[in-house]
């Protein structure tokens, strides 16, 4: 395999798993938002702000394509799914879809401050994580549950799809 992309809602754990991963596989990782940030020079919170969700989102799929020439484990952003553009790059690739449940991302992410679209009404981001669960599925290959497992857990299992 020569590229896994990770997908899932906010702090479904692609950051955090894509590191385990990346450990026991002795792959190289990407983790899209860190790739942007560097690349902008600025913080995900800051472009948000200063340049708007939709300048953002240029940026996002510019460092998705980029990934498709590299090698690697490749951690998305939460919101990667909103293009469809971006969709039809990663139908062709193999794509890990993080389920989390909704109670379990509130948990998670209760002390966020960095995250842009989770400081918004709880209902909002219930109806985007509803939407977006759909379009996860759509894209990906293999879909694992993350609730009660561990990140190193969850990319043994990821390992063992590969594999099996
Ligand atoms: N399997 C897990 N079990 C418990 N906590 C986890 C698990 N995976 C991640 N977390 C925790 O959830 C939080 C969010 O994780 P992480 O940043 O990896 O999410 P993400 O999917 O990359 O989010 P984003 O889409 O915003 O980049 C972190 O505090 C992390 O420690
Ligand atoms: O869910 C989203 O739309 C986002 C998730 C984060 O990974 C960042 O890409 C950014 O905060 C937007
Ligand atoms: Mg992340």
């Amino acid at each position: 395999m020569q590229r896994i992309y990770l997908v899932g809602f906010m702090g479904s754990g692609k950051s955090t798993v894509a590191k385990a991963l990346a450990k026991v596989s002795k792959m190289s990782m990407f983790d899209l938002d860190k790739v942007i940030e560097q690349k902008a020079g600025q913080r995900i919170s800051d472009i948000f702000y200063a340049h708007g969700e939709a300048f953002f989102r240029k940026l996002e799929h510019d460092a998705l394509l980029e990934t498709t020439k590299q090698t690697g484990i490749i951690s998305t952003g939460g919101g990667i799914v909103e293009r469809e553009d971006n969709r039809n790059i990663l139908s062709q690739q193999y794509v890990v879809f993080l389920e989390t449940a909704w109670t379990e991302i509130v948990e998670r992410l209760k002390d966020d401050q960095e995250r842009p679209l989770w400081h918004q009404d709880l209902e909002v981001k219930k109806q985007l994580f509803d939407h977006r669960q759909v379009l996860y599925k759509e894209v990906s290959q293999f879909v694992i549950n993350t609730t009660y497992r561990s990140p190193e857990n969850i990319a043994q299992a990821i390992l063992e799809n590969i594999h099996k």
